[in-house]
């Protein structure tokens, strides 16, 4: 062995001391053992030409060079799914979440191609005709036209109803006249925009016959497909530098009175005929915010996908490094076997399952009531609805603290760049803002539970995630404290209903004392927030152990053991994150908490022999990770010291700017 491919020695050990088989945890995660052998044959052939690589990392170039590097690299790829991969997987694998990750070992921070197939084709399917798709469809995913999503603009973003651009239906010449009348109505921030997109889906106020019939999609061509210019009445551009997204040419859009065939209105869910009739969607008023719920719902494993990168980084380096001594002259324990440590990772690990087991129960979710929207029922859309918003707040806010704790986790190296922990960061953050900001996602979640509340009041019985709300209903004071993982999360539902129960309680006394129905509500948003939290906190502890439980019933035993030290570490901590809740709405004691925080402790233990090998079962490859501190390995301090050779400061011995600067400031006097 060369000392390229040698394995770090610590590393190794933890590799020997694992007890479980490996590749049964990797299945579980993927879905089943088809699942992981299709993406390994996916990465394969994506991955092996090395085309990943960078002569010089991107995070030296200048921000031009960075693009057209981006573009480069995203045509690369691009080439390589069209002609290869989706030769063994099929079109309909084109915008898989395989595809997306994979696509992480091109690009440190993002592809200007993400919102394509993140959000402008998924925006042809769900809001489009047949024929609009027979038109759109095959051109968006031969990348013969390349798009963006143009919803938000520089004066709104979350409140949608509140959009300034205007689409005016002209019935002489059968168009659609685009306009941005006001500065706030320029679109802001959409990805790939800036420069990459000839396309795009814009957002805007309908207006026809005189009458405003509010937000709708069209898909409107903003740049010739031949020179790249921007068209007559187009205005567009790059919206400048970000704390992330530095390579996805987010930019800005305006319009000049533009005009665009009727049949570019995306009809799928409202229509306007010929003449200028509107047409109302039938079935549901929201269903145009149907691509942000399909982004919300993938969101989830997004979150789940890069904490496991984060904390496959941070869990090896940290068996890798050592640090301090226990005793005088003892030999320097690998910072791996401090239990501050395993706090701060453990939980990420068994996050990183609960959002992942978490994610595909969602889409399956998703993929049922799709199923009975095209049957015409829209009955089970507000659950999903409260669900995807609440899920999607919550997994992208744990992700991004837990991948900041990943990196204090890693000390000094964790803040350098080729870390990769600072781009994980700066990518999961921005999630917890698009698609709907945390604290709007939770109110809307908050406005299901107060009234899934109210009939469960009026002794109705209310839909599978919120049944809880029934029980609430027929027991007597607070619940009885069990230590068992269902007696957990009997408690967890039992804070969320007794929050839920407050909420409405201050509303109603609110109202009482003189306030309208709107100012009461805005008075207690903060607890509805709370509320909310507390709501989604149980649906993830029910879904993750119910998973676990279903999941690994033909697992072998040590998999099986793992795997729930795993979950009862997650119920665990989450208990003890929340004893001021447990106090309040359960029977639990000072003695029960003592207990938990022991029982907790000896998790640690218990699942530290096996860490190395649970982050190793993420199976993310070392191209994909990205990480001078996080390869497979564990050659942490020869990377580093390689990575230094690829820094153009470090080019020549001398820096021009000692001649022009330095020196003369050294030579003057005071
Ligand atoms: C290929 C793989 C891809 C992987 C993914 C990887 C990366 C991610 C891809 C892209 C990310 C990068 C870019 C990000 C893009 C964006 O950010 S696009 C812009 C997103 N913008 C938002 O999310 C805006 C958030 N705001 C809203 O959603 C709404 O304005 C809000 C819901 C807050 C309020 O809407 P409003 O019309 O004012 O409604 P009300 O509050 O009055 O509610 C009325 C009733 O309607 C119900 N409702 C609201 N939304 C929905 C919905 N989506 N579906 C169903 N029902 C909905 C609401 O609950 C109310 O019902 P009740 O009256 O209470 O019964
Ligand atoms: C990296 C990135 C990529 C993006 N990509 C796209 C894209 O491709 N296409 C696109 O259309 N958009 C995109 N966006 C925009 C994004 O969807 C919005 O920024 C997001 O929805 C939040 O809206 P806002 O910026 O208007 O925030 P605001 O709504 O102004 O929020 C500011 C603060 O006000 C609070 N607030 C707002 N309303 C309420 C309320 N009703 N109750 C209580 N508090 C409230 C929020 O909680 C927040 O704290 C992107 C944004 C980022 C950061």
């Amino acid at each position: 062995m060369t000392s390229k491919n040698k394995i770090n020695e610590d590393l190794a050990n933890e590799r020997r001391k694992c007890n479980f088989n490996i590749e049964e945890v990797t299945y579980i995660l993927d879905g089943g053992k088809e699942k992981t052998l299709q993406r390994k044959k996916i990465e394969d052939v994506a991955l092996n030409g090395g085309a990943s690589v960078d002569d010089i990392p991107e995070e030296y170039l200048s921000a031009r060079e960075r693009y057209e590097n981006a573009i480069r690299k995203s045509c690369i790829y691009t080439n390589i799914v069209k002609n290869e991969v989706l030769e063994i997987t099929g079109i309909e694998n084109y915008g898989s979440p395989v595809l997306r990750r994979t696509g992480d070992a091109f690009f440190k921070d993002i592809s200007p191609f993400m919102l394509h197939l993140g959000m402008f084709v998924p925006s042809i399917i769900g809001q489009c005709t047949a024929e609009q798709q027979a038109t759109w469809l095959p051109r968006a995913l031969d990348m013969k036209i390349i798009g963006a999503y143009a919803q938000t603009e520089l004066g709104h973003g979350t409140f949608i109803r509140g959009l300034e651009t205007t689409a005016t239906y002209d019935p002489e010449t059968e168009e659609f006249v685009l306009h941005s009348p006001t500065i706030t109505s320029y679109k802001w921030w959409a990805g790939g925009l800036g420069r990459t997109a000839n396309h795009c889906t814009v957002v805007a106020q309908l207006y026809t016959q005189g009458k405003c019939h509010g937000t709708h999609l069209f898909i409107v061509q903003i740049r010739d497909l031949e020179t790249h210019m921007p068209l007559p009445g187009v205005k567009v551009g790059e919206i400048g530098p970000r704390m992330g997204f530095n390579t996805a040419d987010n930019g800005f859009l305006g319009f000049n009175n533009y005009r665009i065939p009727r049949m570019n209105m995306m009809m799928k869910n409202a229509q306007v005929l010929k003449d200028g009739t509107y047409v109302k969607a039938a079935r549901h008023g929201k269903l145009t915010y149907g691509t942000m719920v399909f982004v919300r719902v993938t969101l989830v494993g997004e979150a789940s996908f890069n904490l496991a990168k984060a904390v496959t980084i941070a869990v090896r380096y940290s068996a890798v490094r050592r640090q301090s001594e226990l005793r005088p002259g003892s030999i320097e324990p690998q910072i791996l076997d401090y239990p501050t440590q395993q706090h701060k990772l453990f939980i990420c690990i068994a996050t990183a399952h609960a959002f992942q087991l978490t994610a595909s129960w969602l889409w399956n979710t998703f993929t049922a009531v799709q199923a009975e929207m095209k049957k015409g029922n829209v009955d089970t859309l507000p659950e999903l609805h409260a669900l995807s918003s609440c899920l999607k707040a919550l997994s992208t806010s744990d992700a991004t603290a837990y991948i900041e704790q990943c990196r204090f986790a890693c000390g000094g190296h964790g803040y350098m760049l080729s870390s990769n922990l600072p781009f994980l960061y700066a990518f999961v953050v921005a999630t917890r803002t698009y698609e709907g900001d945390y604290t709007v996602l939770l109110l809307q979640t908050a406005r299901f539970l107060v009234k899934a509340w109210e009939q469960a009041e009026s002794g109705k019985v209310v839909t599978p995630t919120v049944a809880y709300l029934n029980r609430h209903f027929t027991t007597n004071g607070k619940m009885i404290w069990d230590n068992s993982p269902e007696g957990i999360i009997r408690v967890f539902q039992s804070v969320a209903a007794g929050k839920i129960s407050l909420c409405v309680r201050s509303i109603r006394n609110r109202i009482t004392s003189g306030m309208d129905h709107e100012d009461a509500w805005l008075m207690t948003t903060v607890q509805l927030v709370n509320a909310a939290e507390a709501h989604c906190r149980s649906v993830i502890l029910h879904t993750y152990w119910n998973e676990i439980v279903r999941l690994t019933k033909h697992s072998s035993d040590n998999v099986k053991t793992v795997l729930n030290q795993l979950v009862m570490l997650y119920l665990t901590y989450w208990a003890l994150e929340r004893t001021g809740d447990l106090l309040r709405y359960s029977t639990i004691s000072e003695n029960d908490i003592d207990l938990l925080q022991r029982q907790y402790e000896e998790l640690l233990v218990k699942i530290r022999p096996n860490a190395v090998g649970l982050v190793d079962a993420f199976d993310i490859r070392d191209e994909i990770l990205q990480s001078t501190l996080g390869s497979y390995d564990g050659r942490v301090y020869e990377r580093l010291m390689e990575e230094v050779q690829k820094n153009p400061l470090n080019k020549e011995p001398v820096d021009p700017s000692f001649h022009k600067y330095l020196k003369p400031l050294m030579k003057s006097k005071i």
